[in-house]
């Protein structure tokens, strides 16, 4: 169990995470989500004690990390893969952490087994190492001490299709085994496969605590509206604002629409006289949900090129 509470980091006037109080339980994978910015780093490295909390506390299984006797038993962490010594070999490294864990030997070998660095691999220096090889090497070292709290930054960053869903079934595993495994990432399709349970921030500040399912409801349905009349289709969006729904233009012959049903605008559209190609409902996305949730606490926000107001 993960439990943060009232959790704030600032760096000057910046506050990178603000008030977060949030139990992450054991035996599920909960996504850690928020837009560039948010404050997932600073968290995760509070809980490792790498940063210090300007206010708050950040407990593993009811304890500070600096509290914990042989913190690779306790907890396991990948936060930066590039974080390995350039002119130590990957096996050398898992060696060393071994040692100072009072880890066996054997151990190294197993994880390295797990994560699919064979010897010829796991022989080569840091530097020379794939982003996907040095991701790998990280999970190694994160499951090393066998503890039953693991983290995960962005851990798919620089895999191959593969390696993707190797991470994906390596994560909900952990979890079948019982263990707290939080992972952040941005790939949110990935994250709707992967996780059980969402944690979701923005400008530092908790937006969302939820099985992934309700994140996903609390987001309306979408009708897509395709017509080859652009004059008839035009006419339907009027009539649909009118009525409350809101409507995008996502083309000239396309529209989104929310708010209302299909059925709704089937009827609409035959007593305007607008010949439809398509009427079809949408579920809604993670990534649609996420931008929903996140919409007012974007950092960097890009502005749509080559297009018109919408
Ligand atoms: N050491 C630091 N000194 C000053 N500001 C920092 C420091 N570390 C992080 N920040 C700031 O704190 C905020 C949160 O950053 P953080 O890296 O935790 O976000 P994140 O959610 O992990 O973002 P990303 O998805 O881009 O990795 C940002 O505004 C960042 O610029």
């Amino acid at each position: 169990m993960i439990t943060l509470r009232g959790l704030t980091k600032r760096f000057g006037r910046t506050t990178a995470v603000d008030d977060l109080t949030v139990d992450i339980a054991p035996g599920r994978v909960t996504g850690f989500l928020g837009p560039n910015g948010a404050g997932k780093s600073t968290t995760m490295r509070m809980v490792l004690g790498l940063d210090r909390p300007t206010a708050g506390r950040a407990l593993i299984d009811g304890r500070a990390y600096r509290e914990l006797r042989r913190p690779l038993r306790e907890v396991g962490a990948l936060l930066d893969a590039r974080a390995i010594h350039p002119a130590r070999a990957g096996r050398a490294h898992l060696l060393a952490m071994a040692r100072s864990n009072g880890l066996p030997v054997r151990r190294v070998d197993e994880v390295l087994d797990t994560v699919g660095l064979d010897a010829r691999a796991a022989a080569k220096p840091g530097r020379t190492l794939s982003l996907g090889m040095a991701q790998r090497l990280g999970i190694a070292g994160a499951l090393l001490g066998d503890p039953p709290v693991l983290m995960f930054d962005e851990p798919v960053n620089g895999l191959d299709p593969d390696g993707v869903r190797w991470v994906r079934q390596l994560m909900r595993s952990l979890a079948g085994e019982g263990r707290t495994v939080f992972v952040s990432s941005h790939l949110m399709s990935e994250m709707q496969l992967t996780a059980d349970r969402l944690v979701v921030i923005g400008r530092g500040r908790l937006l969302a605590d939820a099985p992934i399912d309700e994140v996903i409801a609390g987001s309306p349905v979408a009708v897509r509206v395709r017509s080859p009349h652009p004059a008839g289709l035009a006419a339907l969006a009027e009539r649909l604002t009118a009525a409350g729904a809101a409507v995008d233009p996502a083309g000239p012959d396309e529209l989104t629409v929310t708010g209302a049903t299909t059925d709704r605008i089937g009827d609409l559209a035959y007593e305007l006289g607008v010949r439809l190609h398509e009427l079809s409902p949408h579920g809604a996305s993670l990534e649609q949900a996420f931008m929903e949730l996140t919409a007012g606490s974007v950092e960097y926000a890009g502005t749509p090129t080559g297009g018109t107001d919408r």
